[in-house]
């Protein structure tokens, strides 16, 4: 599991505006990517590109490649529902579905894709929850509301049900930002654990956490507002923070502006 992303030349944009401008990056099967940059340069709208999710706002639209391993996602032949199934995502904020239990939130996809099978459904619930780091703290309260638990273990769960469906790369867009810091810490030890099956993209403005968790970093930038979002650089998370190539990255991550 876990495919490599290769994209190629890809400007993003909304409308006639365009938000994200000529970026190309591999990203390595089974590693830790993290996207920085200043607010507004463009990290989350490039991240939704890589599941599609970007063309479900009126206007969004791209131009460009991006491969998943030998697929190209945007080929007329591909399913974008296909492709988010492949492609999960965990949001800023926590969203389980409010009103089904732990055990039902984590197994809606399975549901959706037509899984019955009450052995196989309990089996994933549990697997899924493990794999969260989340089954010892739920197990004795499955039917539950997922809405009941604290954030930091609601989005646990809302990481198991992204992986119950077993896609090959996980999208992460500040999964942190609304959890304090044991909450955070804890979603990072699962971000180093996850690594080994899944391909992760975080976005964090959180410059601790990219060299905690990341292998490498991409930083972004853009040179005004209502101009588009550059990638800048991208390298080994070490190089980026301890001597990074370009001028503006080493401004960003010294807290010189952003
Ligand atoms: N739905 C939208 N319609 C039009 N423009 C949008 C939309 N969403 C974002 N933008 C614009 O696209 C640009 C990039 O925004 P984006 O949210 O991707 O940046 P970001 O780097 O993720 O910012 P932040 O760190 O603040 O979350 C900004 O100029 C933003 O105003």
């Amino acid at each position: 599991m876990g495919k490599r992303i290769d994209v190629k030349d890809l400007n993003v944009f909304y409308g006639d505006f365009m938000a994200v401008e000529g970026v190309s990056m591999t990203v390595e099967p089974r590693s830790v990517t993290a996207f920085i940059g200043p607010s507004g340069c463009g990290k989350s709208t490039f991240l939704r590109t890589l599941n599609r999710m970007h063309e479900v706002t009126p206007g969004g639209r791209v131009e460009g490649k991006v491969m998943l391993d030998d697929e190209d996602l945007y080929a007329e032949s591909v399913d974008p529902v296909a492709v988010r199934r492949t492609v999960g995502m965990v949001f800023q904020r926590p969203n389980p579905f409010p009103t089904m239990s732990i055990r039902d939130n984590v197994i809606a996809g399975l549901k959706l894709n037509g899984v019955r099978n009450k052995k196989v459904l309990d089996q994933k619930v549990e697997e899924s929850l493990v794999g969260a780091n989340l089954w010892n703290e739920v197990k004795d309260r499955l039917n539950k509301p997922g809405a009941g638990l604290s954030g930091g273990q609601q989005q646990r769960l809302c990481i198991a049900r992204a992986i119950a469906v077993e896609p090959q790369v996980l999208l992460m867009d500040e999964p942190c930002s609304a959890l304090d810091p044991i909450s955070t810490l804890a979603i990072e030890d699962l971000v180093t654990k996850l690594k080994e099956q899944f391909t992760i993209v975080i976005v964090t403005h959180n410059m601790q956490q990219a060299a905690r968790v990341s292998d490498k970093t991409a930083f972004f930038n853009l040179e005004a507002t209502g101009k588009p979002g550059n990638l800048i650089e991208m390298d080994d998370t070490q190089q980026i923070f301890n001597n990074p190539s370009k001028k503006a990255t080493e401004d960003y991550i010294s807290g010189r502006f952003g």
